[in-house]
């Protein structure tokens, strides 16, 4: 079993005396998923490729560059932030943007939580606004994760809040329309979590975290008959004025591919249906 292909793996392997390190298994569990959604959606006739954000994400690069140099060789990757862009540049894979390819064949992203209508909360890595462009960008767009992202209404496991990306000088005024809107700025029972809303700061950072295209990102959970309809709460939180993109993604997905603890995969598909797959990695 070999690990994804990150820097923090070579030094490891290293350390390890040249070994490859054993993965957890909730890495295994994300390694089945984007191995599976590869096999599945990235055909050789695939050319223009977006790759997403996210922890998973290593691993739908590792099965793309499987593939070959040959299958490679005359296809685009299109990231949707900083992560994925050394990712491809570090894979020899070639780098492209949205500004040069409109449309997509396919990208594959992960997620922070998938409800059973393929509704997600995305953006725990601020990614979003490149997300949703790649996301739209594509003729398929489909998610990996472990079983942990896997669940029935949004905010019920991922209880932080739907990641909202702001212009940071109208910041202050986003949060009170949110919180006029229904996102609580003290603990409030209805809301999983207990959590309330706030100015997401940085963690080896003084300041709040700043994205890839230098806005702000504010965390707004809701009360859970409000995250029932994360399309309605969608629109409205777009409607904003100073509100750059909403970490809300509401009818793009074609699947949503979820690696479990023993060694399968759950396919959700549009429409509602769920396959299982016996994955080999
Ligand atoms: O902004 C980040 C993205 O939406 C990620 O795809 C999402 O946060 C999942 O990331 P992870 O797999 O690291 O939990």
């Amino acid at each position: 079993m070999s690990g994804a292909p990150t820097h923090t793996n070579t030094v490891a392997q290293v350390l390890n005396g040249g070994r490859i390190p054993e993965l957890e298994p909730i890495e295994k569990a994300k390694r089945l998923a984007a191995f599976a959604a590869v096999d599945k959606f990235v055909g050789k006739d695939c050319k223009i490729i977006g790759i997403g954000s996210g922890s998973t994400v290593p691993y739908v690069v590792e099965r793309i560059q499987s593939q070959g140099a040959e299958v490679n060789k005359d296809r685009i990757f299109l990231p949707t932030g900083f992560q994925s862009k050394e990712l491809i540049i570090q894979a020899g894979l070639n780098l492209g943007d949205v500004d040069q390819h409109v449309r997509l064949d396919v990208t594959i992203d992960g997620a922070d939580e998938v409800d059973s209508d393929l509704n997600a909360i995305k953006g725990g890595g601020a990614c979003q606004l490149r997300e949703k462009v790649l996301a739209e960008a594509a003729d398929t767009w489909v998610m990996v994760a472990d079983y942990r992202k896997n669940g029935t209404v949004l905010g019920e496991n991922w209880t932080q809040g739907i990641p909202i990306e702001v212009a940071p000088f109208a910041y202050a005024k986003v949060m009170y329309d949110l919180s006029r809107l229904g996102s609580p700025i003290k603990s409030d029972p209805s809301v999983s979590g207990g959590k309330i809303l706030t100015l997401r700061m940085g963690k080896a950072k003084a300041g709040p975290v700043v994205s890839d295209n230098g806005n702000f990102i504010v965390d707004a959970p809701f009360p859970r008959e409000m995250m029932k309809d994360p399309k309605g709460l969608l629109t409205k939180i777009k409607l904003m004025t100073g509100v750059v993109e909403v970490g809300l993604f509401c009818g793009l997905a074609k699947a949503a591919y979820f690696g479990n603890e023993d060694g399968s995969v759950t396919a959700r598909w549009e429409g509602g249906k769920e396959e299982r797959i016996e994955a080999e990695a």
